[in-house]
């Protein structure tokens, strides 16, 4: 890795780490005895390491690398190992968190092990740990080659894997020191967030460079849906994190808003989020990989920019379905929920474009476990969407919200559309960038896909049928009209359900530990491609599949 970078880049890459230790060294001391303190000698520590790693390769050889003959797929290679281990630490902790709601007491006698603590742990371990860095490590790669350009200079996409890392990291460690401002999945305090946009611009800046260095005239639309996600990410994240430190020396904030006005902008983040975090950054990763896996044209390839404008201006107006039957005006709950269900035609567009791609392909997506992740991944998306927008409905929000059946619509996106679609791509990638013949073990792959379906299968039945009945308990009066069951009827009725959803959960999880293990044995066993080639051909740059005057 590092006999790539010259001289002068490893000289930055000191400074900008020596400036990271001496950050790091201020929170530490300004901090003392406080949580922001704890993250100062975290910060120290990532930086000294990082600062050593490179000072100790500083006087080795210059690269012999011709930049302008080859890809820069350093980054990309570590971002797709660190998603791995990322999913199994997330994953392992959603287990132990469904298995607390099933048997309470597995927990240890401290605070940090406290369902409150952990929770945030998975949920930003998954979409941040996980998809965050699947989405950079892949957008990287996808940029590159829709644009046949190499990313300009080799600090910068560095500062964003290992920086996007860093915010992982503080933000991890405070839930279980206790720190949170508890707006969700927005939970790290005002020094994390800072930090994160100073990464986040320089992604964005990275991003549009390499778009104006390109060599091919036309803009793949899987790039349009990476910039939506990197643009509209960093828009949400300031605007719902503005807030005032009590005080430089803690960790502690308050937000710059209050009440429903609040409430309204941390759902405008929150779903949002579910837009351009857990959505359009993956499909830029469907429009990319599973036409290149199937080998196929996309089925439509006006329809992908037809969706692409729909998807990204329909959801921002969904947001306040997350506040129905709240002090939010009524007039702004119905624009929620109208938009939500308008919401469903680009979505299926994108899903059912993906399904039409596969026409003339379906024989391999019988043999070929990696593009059958990316099938059901489609599949799953249509589901959840659909789902989502008729929970959108006021009336039926009213069975649904504060139950169950929001956690299984959760997780028929996050596992069946989310990580299905990052496992598929990561296996169609591997083996293009490490230069192998395929996988390691294709039947570890093939062991891996069953395993995911049927954790993600029976997690969201669980969830469908306990949310349900929660729903109804709640709403049933006797004819007295009283509540004819209590709230610990309902708890003892959700226990099987629990215990069901951790068994899904074990399945899902060990599936990506077998991910985990395959990739690392493809890296360093897996047979050599023959013949290996340094720079793609121009069958592995994907040219527009379908010429743009359709
Ligand atoms: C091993 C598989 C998984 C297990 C066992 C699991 C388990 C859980 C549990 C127990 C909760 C808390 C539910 C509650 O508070 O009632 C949860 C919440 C959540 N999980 Fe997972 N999860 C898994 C995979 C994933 C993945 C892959 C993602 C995202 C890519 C994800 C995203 C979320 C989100 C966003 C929430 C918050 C849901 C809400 O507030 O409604 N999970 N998960
Ligand atoms: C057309 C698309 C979609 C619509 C209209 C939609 C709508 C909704 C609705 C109405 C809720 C329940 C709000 C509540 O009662 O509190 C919800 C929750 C949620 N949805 Fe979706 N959804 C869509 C797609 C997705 C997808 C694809 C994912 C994941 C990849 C997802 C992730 C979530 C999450 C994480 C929550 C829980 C938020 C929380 O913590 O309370 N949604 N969605
Ligand atoms: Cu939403």
């Amino acid at each position: 890795m590092m006999s790539n970078l010259t001289r002068a880049e490893r000289g930055t890459a000191m400074l900008i780490t020596g400036i990271g230790v001496l950050i790091g060294l201020a929170m530490a001391a300004l901090g003392h005895g406080d949580a922001l303190g704890a993250h100062g000698w975290i910060v120290l520590i990532f930086c000294a390491v990082l600062f050593f790693i490179v000072a100790d390769a500083f006087y080795s050889a210059e690269p012999v690398e011709d930049r302008a003959a080859a890809y820069y797929d350093d980054p990309t290679k570590v971002g797709i190992m660190i998603s791995l281990i990322w999913a199994v630490i997330a994953m392992g902790m959603g287990v132990w968190v469904a298995a607390q709601l099933a048997w309470p007491d597995l927990r240890f006698d401290a605070p940090w092990s406290s369902f409150g603590r952990l929770r945030p742990v998975h949920t930003s371990g998954v979409i941040f740990g996980f998809g965050g860095n699947a989405l950079i490590a892949t957008s990287f790669h996808v940029m590159q080659r829709t644009c046949r350009a190499r990313m300009p200079g080799q600090i910068s996409p560095w500062f964003v894997l290992l920086g996007f890392n860093l915010f992982c990291i503080v933000a991890a460690s405070g839930y279980l020191m206790g720190v949170t401002q508890s707006k969700e999945y927005a939970e790290p305090e005002w020094y994390a967030d800072i930090w994160l946009v100073v990464v986040w611009v320089t992604y964005f800046v990275l991003y549009m460079r390499t778009l104006a260095w390109r060599n091919e005239p036309h803009i793949y639309v899987a790039n349009w849906y990476y910039l939506a996600f990197i643009l509209v990410v960093a828009i949400l994240h300031i605007v719902n994190n503005l807030a005032v430190p009590a005080s430089f020396a803690g960790a502690k904030s308050y937000s710059a808003f209050s009440g429903v006005q609040d409430a309204m902008t941390q759902w405008w983040y929150g779903h949002n989020a579910v837009a351009f975090f857990l959505t359009s950054g993956f499909l830029g990763m469907l429009y990319y990989f599973l036409p290149k896996r199937a080998e196929r044209p996309i089925y439509s390839y006006r329809l992908s920019i037809l969706s692409f404008w729909g998807i990204v201006f329909f959801y921002m107006w969904a947001g306040s379905h997350h506040l129905h039957y709240t002090a939010l005006p009524h007039w702004v709950q119905t624009l929620g929920m109208t938009f939500s269900v308008m919401l469903l035609v680009p979505s299926w567009a994108s899903a059912g474009n993906a399904l039409m791609t596969l026409n003339g392909a379906w024989h391999k997506v019988r043999d070929d476990a990696t593009l059958r992740f990316m099938m059901v991944a489609a599949v799953f998306y249509a589901l959840s969407t659909f789902e989502g927008s008729f929970m959108a409905i006021r009336p039926v929000n009213g069975l649904s919200h504060y139950t169950d059946w929001t956690v299984g619509h959760v997780h028929a996106g996050a596992m069946g559309w989310v990580a299905l679609i990052t496992f598929g791509s990561i296996y169609a990638l591997v083996p293009m960038l490490w230069r192998r013949a395929g996988m390691y073990s294709p039947k570890a792959v093939e062991w891996h896909f069953w395993l995911a379906l049927a954790g993600t299968v029976i997690y969201v039945f669980a969830m469908w049928n306990s949310g349900i009945i929660q729903g109804l308990m709640w709403r049933s009066y006797t004819e007295a009209g009283s509540l004819r069951y209590s709230f610990v009827d309902s708890l003892v009725a959700m226990h099987p359900y629990y215990i069901a959803r951790a068994f899904g959960g074990l399945l899902f999880l060990i599936g990506a530990c077998i991910g985990l293990w395959n990739v690392a044995m493809t890296v360093r066993h897996a047979p050599a491609r023959n013949p290996a080639r340094d720079y793609p051909t121009s069958s592995e740059t994907m040219e527009p599949a379908v010429p743009v005057a359709e």
